[in-house]
């Protein structure tokens, strides 16, 4: 996977080279390459941005230096370009699945209040086009939400997690939140680990681990259970 990512703040996305997903690019999992937007700019003030029409506060990022950015980087294909904003569509584990398996993202970071309607509305004009939320807040910029989204993603592709099993059980994989983990000592702060996970009954152990997951959905994310796929629960499950 081929990962582009334009900002006027590279520097920003260097803790991606570090650890597990460093590795993963070193042994050419996926490429990461990071532009400086003011690359594209033509004035002594390398000015990307202006002030919004019909007034309001704070600025807009002009629609010429990213049309330029993005012509040039996206001269020698189509990838999807994605672009983080609190008014995008929710950014979920379906979704990281779903860019999992494109050979080509390219990230815009938006800055200011966000970047010329113009810019997503020609790019779409020659690429699929994403507007994409991480959460109900708002950033000061997109990079974080970029680093969120290349983290989600790129465990997601063959190699980079030691043990694939890892990502096949996530939470959200099944539809359900995550249960409780355990690991030595057996007793930590008078807090014993439940006894089944001891046991070595791994068909309890199972069941035992199915009903904490549905849970802890059920009383932090009642949401998910309502979306879950028809038949998703056994009539163990709905006895919960
Ligand atoms: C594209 O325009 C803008 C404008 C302002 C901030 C940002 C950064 O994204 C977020 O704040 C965000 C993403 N998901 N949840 C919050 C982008």
């Amino acid at each position: 996977m081929r990962i582009d990512v334009v900002t006027i703040f590279p520097e920003y996305l260097d803790p991606l080279r570090q650890a597990l997903l460093g590795r993963a690019i070193d042994r050419g999992l996926l490429t990461l390459d990071v532009h400086d937007l003011r690359a594209w700019t033509h004035d002594v003030h390398k000015a990307v941005d202006d002030s919004p029409y019909g007034g309001g506060p704070g600025m807009v990022m002009k629609p010429q230096v990213w049309g330029e950015a993005l012509d040039e980087l996206c001269a020698s294909g189509t990838p999807r370009l994605v672009v983080p904003t609190p008014a995008g569509r929710p950014f979920t584990q379906a979704v990281a699945r779903e860019y999992a398996a494109q050979p080509w993202l390219v990230f815009a970071c938006g800055r200011y209040e966000g970047i010329d309607q113009r810019v997503l509305d020609d790019a779409a004009r020659r690429m699929p086009v994403d507007e994409v939320s991480i959460g109900d807040y708002v950033l000061v910029g997109g990079e974080v939400a970029v680093m969120v989204m290349v983290e989600a993603v790129a465990r997601l592709l063959p190699g980079v997690l030691g043990n694939p099993a890892s990502a096949e059980q996530d939470s959200f994989s099944d539809g359900l939140l995550e249960g409780p983990s355990y690991t030595r000592p057996e007793v930590w702060r008078d807090l014993a680990v439940p006894d089944v996970l001891r046991s070595g009954n791994h068909g309890a152990i199972d069941r035992w681990r199915r009903d904490q997951a549905l849970a802890r959905t059920f009383h932090r994310r009642p949401d998910l259970l309502d979306a879950l796929p028809e038949g998703a629960l056994d009539k163990h499950d709905r006895a919960q």
